[in-house]
């Protein structure tokens, strides 16, 4: 066990380095070919690892989380932003809650506005730095652009505008957004919490920023079905473990009957308001921002995308009600089969841009639900929707996990390889293994991997690779479209052992058995990987053992990176060193 931290207040290490030349280099382990675990956080934005010690601080509440700084600040300045007289408008600040349906922070908003007698208008934050600092993928940037279009679109009809700010620096973002509201005469701006630590810290100040320009900033909470931090153990501690966590959210819901309490959209801004006139200029924005390079898609993949993963609450209301009507039943059965079409309800994107709420999800499923009680389907969804809840609360009681660092810390202490090679040939799906290559290619292509799959890469490049995980959470967030941070982070924790409810170290997923059992007849190999498609029988699972020599040579597709055996043996032995359990 790390030494415990003393009681003082720690420094403020882990906040965003103000300029690059202040970062200074921690003690990292270098790897032969001169790449260090150190590469794995983005320096340009993040200080040095955090030290386990600090991990501690946090836990012990030495350090402040950023969400009780937030929700500290919140209280202190309650009756000074409730004393905050209306002025022209009240706002509500859309983020990741793309949707005019069941959106608290848009209800409240809404409400507001009615009861100062003013008009509702909506703002977007498209700032480009965040999306560089959280790795936010083109395609996710894309989805957003097109969610924003049709919601402008739908809150037009109701004489609401929606402004879209574009913002380079992210330390601009609180200045910018006091500027508007000054402008347009905002003295409420109500938002959904976002449960990061560089977004809990932003609100924070913004809260207290605007206090003192008689802006009242109010940040609620939405994204989760059970408001997080409210679950609590028999010992009145958060919970660690998803079960638990799970056997109490279930009863919660329909006890408290949270999910008859969804929220309208908003309704029409009055006629006597003038708004059009009185915003003539926000109706009037007609072009988005442009991402920067390197976060743009090519035009081909642009309208290859959105034909593929159509944005927008209605969209996702659609694909709700066709996975309910078609799939859910056979979701216990199908949920973990890639090569099935409609085994998942690929909602994920949605739900992570917030053109779907979890409630309005778990609400249409348990009303889908014919019997007196929830068949295995809808069961098992639902209980998949409640792992967002729990990684997401995960996230405010354990902020280090947004600090590149792992849920249980001791496993920093595991020596990862920086093979730079090995990290190409997984991150272009040429690793020799059929069910990790198709699952590689399928990220490639549809910047969405099937679960069972992003398991079995995960799984490989942290264990069979050994490679840092980080690296993969990483490239997953730049790539996939429905990247969520704590989702991700828990993902990549849970495969390389290191989160809550992980996989014990000692369990490492073979991926020739993975591949027979998920993907029995080697459908979902063929579909992503076209060099196997003539390739009949088992040999798809492992064509470099089970193919002729001469025959696997026509193929044109790699040997396998490393083999399976040895890889295990090697992560068994690192990680049983890393976590001090080779010792006597
Ligand atoms: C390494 C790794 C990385 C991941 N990265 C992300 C990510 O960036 N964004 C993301 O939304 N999910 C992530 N997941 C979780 C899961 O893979 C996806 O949510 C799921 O594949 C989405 O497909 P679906 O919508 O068809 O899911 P369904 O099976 O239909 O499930 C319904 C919903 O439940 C939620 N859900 C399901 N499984 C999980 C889970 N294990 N953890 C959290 N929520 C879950 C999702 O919101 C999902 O849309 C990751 C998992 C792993 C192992």
């Amino acid at each position: 066990m790390p030494p415990r931290a003393a009681k003082r207040k720690a420094p403020p290490t882990d906040e965003a380095p103000t300029k690059k030349a202040n970062i200074v280099s921690p003690t990292p382990h270098h790897h032969a070919s001169g790449t260090s675990r150190d590469e794995a956080i983005l320096r340009e934005f993040y200080p040095p690892e955090m030290s386990n010690e600090r991990v501690q601080a946090y836990r012990d509440g030495d350090i402040p989380t950023p969400y009780h700084q937030l929700t500290g600040t919140l209280q202190s300045t309650e009756l000074q932003r409730q004393n905050i007289k209306p002025n022209k408008a009240v706002a509500h600040w859309f983020r990741w809650d793309l949707r005019l349906h069941d959106n608290t922070g848009l209800h409240k908003a809404h409400e507001a506005a009615t009861a100062g007698g003013v008009p509702l208008i909506c703002l977007y934050v498209f700032s480009h730095e965040d999306f560089h600092a959280h790795c936010t993928s083109p395609a996710r940037i894309d989805l957003t652009l097109r969610s924003l279009r049709i919601l402008k679109g739908d809150l037009e009809k109701l004489d609401i505008p929606l402004w879209v700010e574009e913002v380079a620096e992210r330390k601009h973002v609180p200045g910018t957004i006091l500027n508007w509201c000054q402008k347009w005469g905002v003295s409420s701006v109500h938002a959904n919490m976002e449960y990061e630590v560089d977004e809990l810290r932003r609100d924070a100040k913004l809260v207290a920023a605007g206090v003192k320009k008689d802006i009242s900033f109010n940040v609620h909470h939405d994204t989760c079905v059970v408001e997080p931090m409210v679950l609590r153990s028999g010992s009145e501690k958060p919970y660690a473990v998803f079960t638990p966590f799970f056997k109490k959210w279930e009863p919660y819901v329909w006890r408290n009957k949270l999910l008859d309490k969804l929220s309208p959209s908003p309704g029409k801004n009055h006629p006597d308001l003038n708004t059009r006139e009185s915003f003539k200029e926000l109706f009037e924005q007609t072009s988005f921002p442009v991402p920067n390079e390197g976060k743009r898609l090519s035009e081909k993949d642009a309208a290859r995308l959105a034909k593929l993963w159509p944005a927008g609450e209605h969209e996702a209301l659609a694909r709700l009600q066709l996975f309910l009507e078609e799939h859910v039943a056979k979701y216990a059965d199908r949920r973990d089969r890639p090569d099935i079409e409609g085994g998942t309800s690929s909602l994920s994107l949605h739900f992570a841009a917030g053109t779907l709420s979890a409630r309005q999800a778990v609400r249409a499923a348990r009303d889908h639900n014919k019997r007196l009680s929830l068949d295995a389907g809808h069961h098992g969804w639902i209980r998949e929707i409640c792992f967002r809840d729990f990684y997401k609360n995960i996230l405010l009681v354990h902020p280090h996990v947004c600090m590149s660092k792992a849920y249980h810390e001791e496993y920093h202490n595991v020596v990862w390889e920086y093979n730079d090679e090995h990290f190409r040939r997984w991150t272009e799906g040429k690793t020799g293994y059929p069910i990790v290559d198709a699952g590689m290619r399928q990220l490639a292509s549809d910047k969405f991997v099937h679960n069972r799959c992003r398991m079995i890469v995960a799984s490989f490049l942290c264990k069979d690779l050994l490679l840092d995980w980080r690296k993969g959470e990483r490239f997953f967030m730049e790539h996939l479209i429905d990247g969520d941070f704590a989702s991700n982070n828990a993902g990549w924790q849970f495969c390389s052992s290191s989160g809550t409810d992980a996989q014990p170290y000692f369990r490492i997923f073979n991926p020739l058995l993975q591949s027979e059992k998920f993907d029995p007849e080697g459908h979902y190999i063929r579909k992503w990987v076209p060099e196997l498609r003539g390739v009949r029988g088992k040999a798809i699972h492992d064509p470099y053992a089970r193919l002729p020599a001469s025959e696997f040579k026509k193929l044109g597709y790699p040997e396998p990176i490393v083999e399976h055996k040895f890889a295990r043996d090697r992560a068994l032995e690192r990680y049983k060193t890393g976590l001090g359990k080779n010792t006597l």
